[in-house]
């Protein structure tokens, strides 16, 4: 596990964006495993910048998303689909054939899930996959459980996470209930993997969760057993942790 320390938001943004457009430039049709939720915008609009400028080419590249709520239209500003639009996929030159998030409008979980497993198999994994951190150790939506999820599921959505992101939402009301997500098995089997984490509230969680006990009370802590993870984090999401940075 690297460990990249960075002054703020926008200094852990650009390093972040670094690491995927060397992805981008040493493998151009490499599969990109996205996120969504606040803190990967600033990479994807240095992202976009970088693109506008001329420096990267998405053309071949293949994006596989962590997770939707299930229940979402494409065209909800709150769905996954959307944001991904909005944030880069409109704003750079990617094949939008190349694109894949888990269908929220469909009914049938079982068979979207086994199908969305099957796409990202079929892509021949993902070669790096950007990951953000939630409050509670969440990663995609994998929720703390009695057993790390292996493959993608339908998830009961905790408490904290819909009090989390009712922001997005006109009320806690509307967030829904249950999403789609990658296992922690499908997120392992990702070649490297990058985690962006920002901000004194997550300080908390980052210090369990890369430095505590392995364990599926805290899903990101079996990043800790992956062999190429890189968490970019600014000071004071650092601010915890039981060692020297
Ligand atoms: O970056 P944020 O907004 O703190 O969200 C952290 C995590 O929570 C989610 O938004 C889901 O609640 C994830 O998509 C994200 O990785």
């Amino acid at each position: 596990m690297k460990i990249v320390k960075t002054r703020d938001y926008n200094d852990m943004s650009r390093k972040a964006a670094n690491i995927i457009s060397a992805q981008i430039i040493t493998k151009p049709d490499c599969v990109l495993g996205l996120a969504t939720g606040s803190t990967p915008i600033g990479a994807y609009k240095q992202l976009v910048e970088w693109y506008e400028k001329g420096d990267l080419d998405f053309s071949e590249v293949k994006t596989v998303n962590l997770d939707e709520y299930k229940g979402l239209p494409r065209t909800n500003d709150q769905s996954y689909y959307y944001f991904m639009h909005e944030n880069l996929f409109d704003k750079v030159n990617i094949n939008p054939e190349n694109t894949h998030l888990p269908d929220g409008t469909k009914e049938d979980a079982k068979a979207e899930c086994e199908a969305y497993e099957a796409l990202v198999e079929s892509l021949g994994g993902t070669d790096l996959q950007l990951l953000g951190l939630g409050h509670n150790g969440h990663i995609g939506f994998n929720e703390p459980a009695a057993e790390f999820p292996k493959t993608t599921h339908c998830v009961d959505l905790q408490e904290s996470t819909i009090e989390a992101n009712k922001r997005f939402f006109a009320s806690a009301d509307e967030v829904p209930r249950q999403a789609y997500t990658m296992g922690i098995g499908t997120i392992m089997q990702a070649k490297q993997i990058l985690v962006v984490v920002s901000g004194e509230d997550k300080a908390e969680i980052v210090a369990k969760a890369f430095f505590g006990p392995v364990t599926p009370e805290v899903p990101a802590s079996i990043l800790q057993l992956h062999r190429n993870v890189i968490i970019v984090a600014d000071e004071a999401a650092l601010s915890k942790v039981p060692k020297k940075i």
